[in-house]
Formats: structure tokens, C-alpha cells, sequence
């Protein structure tokens, strides 16, 4: 087939919500549709702008094996990379949005080979995303699936979601954000508490201590995600951005130098196409139109 017949192709298959347009333009990086072993992609909502991310290991309850977060974290680049894309949302099953780092993956490791391996180091590839996260949690999200969940920016749970940190329960401790983000969601005793007895907490009390905003039915959990992910689409990407990076330098700093950094960031919205029109159309009284410059 001709070289540009095949661009056209693949041109054409970018358009129709296949999921990394910038291969359209590059025959040589292109074999086929990406697929997945563990995960399922989809965008979806009304403008096809959010990005859904499904763990999809049913037989271990999504536990997070190498692979499976290894795709998570693809995808998660390509999202970011992928203009067309306001929102991710990371969600499992009705049972399980994940049961935790893979046991029996990690049961033979050693020290040596996780230290020469540095064991987890793309897991942040979640927390870094400069995008919106949101995770939608049904049933259960332990060990690095509550991690996985804290990575993300809000949490939504379905009224089945149970949380925990069982890893002191196998001999180990968190090891992906556990002891370091649930006290910043939960303050410490609660924190400890879940930390070293391993006890699970629902969906009820994980909104009542702050780590979930929103509780959902089951079966309309990810649908309401997915609006979420629609409303904050609706604002300037660019705008978006800044204004999660301001609120995770609140975790990463001190109040003064936190607040320097806002001020500074809110400075910075005066440089942008975005902050005018905001502002002009509220004058004018009518809808703004962002353009994300
Ligand atoms: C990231 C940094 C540090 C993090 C560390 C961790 O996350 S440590 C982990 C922290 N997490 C935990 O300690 C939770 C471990 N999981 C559990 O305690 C229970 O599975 C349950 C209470 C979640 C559900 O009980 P239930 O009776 O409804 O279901 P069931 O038990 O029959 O499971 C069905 C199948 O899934 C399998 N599988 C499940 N989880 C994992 C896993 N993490 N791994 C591998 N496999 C897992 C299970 O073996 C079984 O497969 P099999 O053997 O039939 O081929």
C-alpha cells in the first residue's frame, strides 16, 4: 500500500477515538491499534474528552502486577500528550478497583533486586500527570490500590468502597504513598490506625475523614466520574493545570513559600489569553470561550 494511503489510514483511525493520535502522523512508530492486557481505554462523555482508564485483571481482583501499571502509566502519557483529552478517570470493577500491589509478583523479591530495580519507581507516573485524575472506587481499593487512588486528584467511591492499608498484615509497610499521603488526607491518628492494624474503613467513614469527596451508588459511580471530569473540561485546560499545581505545592511545602508560589501562579494567569476572556465574558455576560492559550 502506498505511504500515504496508509497516513490517510491511520489519520482516519486517529480521528475515530483511537486512542494515540500523534501515531497518525508517524507511519514508521505505527503497527496497530494499541492494545491492552490488563487495562481497557476508552474516551468517552458527550465531547469524547475524558479519558477512561479500566483496570481489567477480574481473575486477581486488578491486583496491580507490573504490567498493569506499566500500561496505566502509557496511557496516562499518551492522555496527557492527547489535546483532545480535559479529564482521566481511573476506575476497576464493582468488586475490586484494585486488591493491592501483586502478592505473588512481589512474594520472591528481594532487597538487593528491589533496590537495583529501584521496585515501583513508575508508579508516580499518576501523581505526576499535569491533568485532572479522578479515581471512581468500587469495592476494594487496598494496599497500592488506596495508593493508586490517593495519586489521583479527587476520589469518588461507590457505597461498596472498602479502603485500607493491609500491608503491615504480609510483613511489609506501604510502599507507594500509604504512610506519606493518607496522613495528609486523614490526619495522623486516623492514618496510624489504618497503617498498623491493616483494618479496612468504608465508604462512609473514608468520606467522613476526607480521603473520598463523594459517595455514589454502584452502578452510577463512574457515570458521575465522568461528569466530573466533563464539568472541569468545561474551564481552560491551561488554567486547570496551574490550579492543580498550586494546590499540590500546599502538600509539598511550607504555608509561606505555599502561598508565594499561588500568588505567583495567579500572576502568571495574566499572561494568558484564558484569564481575559474569562474575565471580559463575565463583563459581557456571556459564556467564555477558552482556547487554552
Ligand atoms: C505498591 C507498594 C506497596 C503495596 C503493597 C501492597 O499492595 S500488598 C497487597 C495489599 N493487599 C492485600 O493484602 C489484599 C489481598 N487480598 C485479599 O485480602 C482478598 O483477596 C480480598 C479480601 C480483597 C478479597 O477476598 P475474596 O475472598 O473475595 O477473593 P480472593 O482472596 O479469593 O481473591 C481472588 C483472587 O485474587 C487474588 N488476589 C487478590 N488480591 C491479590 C493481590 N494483592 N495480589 C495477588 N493476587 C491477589 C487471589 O489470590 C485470588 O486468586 P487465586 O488465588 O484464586 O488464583
Amino acid at each position: 500500500m502506498a505511504g500515504r494511503t496508509i497516513a490517510k489510514l491511520l489519520f482516519n483511525q486517529a480521528q475515530s477515538n483511537v486512542i494515540r493520535p500523534q501515531f497518525a502522523n508517524s507511519v514508521k512508530f505505527y503497527s496497530a491499534a494499541p492494545s491492552y492486557e490488563f487495562i481497557k481505554v476508552e474516551k468517552v462523555g458527550e465531547k469524547k474528552n475524558v479519558g477512561l482508564i479500566t483496570l481489567n485483571r477480574p481473575k486477581a481482583l486488578n491486583a496491580l502486577c507490573n504490567g498493569l501499571m506499566t500500561e496505566v502509566s502509557n496511557i496516562i502519557e499518551d492522555f496527557e500528550k492527547d489535546n483532545s483529552v480535559a479529564a482521566i478517570v481511573i476506575t476497576g470493577s464493582e468488586k475490586a478497583f484494585a486488591a493491592g500491589a501483586d502478592i505473588k509478583e512481589m512474594q520472591n523479591n528481594t532487597y538487593s533486586k528491589c533496590i537495583s530495580g529501584n521496585f515501583l519507581s513508575h508508579w508516580n507516573r499518576v501523581a505526576d500527570c499535569t491533568k485532572p485524575v479522578i479515581a471512581a472506587v468500587n469495592g476494594y481499593a487496598l494496599g497500592g490500590g488506596c495508593e493508586l487512588a490517593m495519586m489521583c486528584d479527587i476520589i469518588y467511591a461507590g457505597e461498596t468502597a472498602k479502603f485500607g492499608q493491609p500491608e503491615i498484615l504480609l510483613g511489609t509497610i506501604p510502599g507507594a504513598g500509604g504512610s506519606q499521603r493518607l496522613p495528609r488526607y486523614v490526619g495522623k491518628s486516623k492514618a496510624m490506625e489504618i497503617v498498623l492494624t491493616g483494618d479496612q474503613v468504608n465508604a462512609v467513614e473514608a468520606e467522613k475523614m476526607g480521603l473520598v469527596s463523594k459517595i455514589f451508588p454502584v452502578g452510577e459511580l463512574v457515570s458521575r466520574a465522568i461528569k466530573l471530569g466533563e464539568k472541569i473540561g468545561k474551564n481552560s485546560p491551561l488554567i486547570v493545570s496551574m490550579a492543580k499545581e498550586s494546590v499540590n505545592t500546599a502538600y509539598e511545602t511550607t504555608l509561606a513559600e505555599g502561598l508565594h508560589f499561588e500568588k505567583r501562579t495567579f500572576h502568571g494567569t495574566f499572561a494568558t489569553k484564558d484569564r481575559m476572556e474569562g474575565m471580559t465574558a463575565f463583563v459581557e455576560k456571556r459564556p467564555a470561550n477558552f482556547t487554552n492559550e
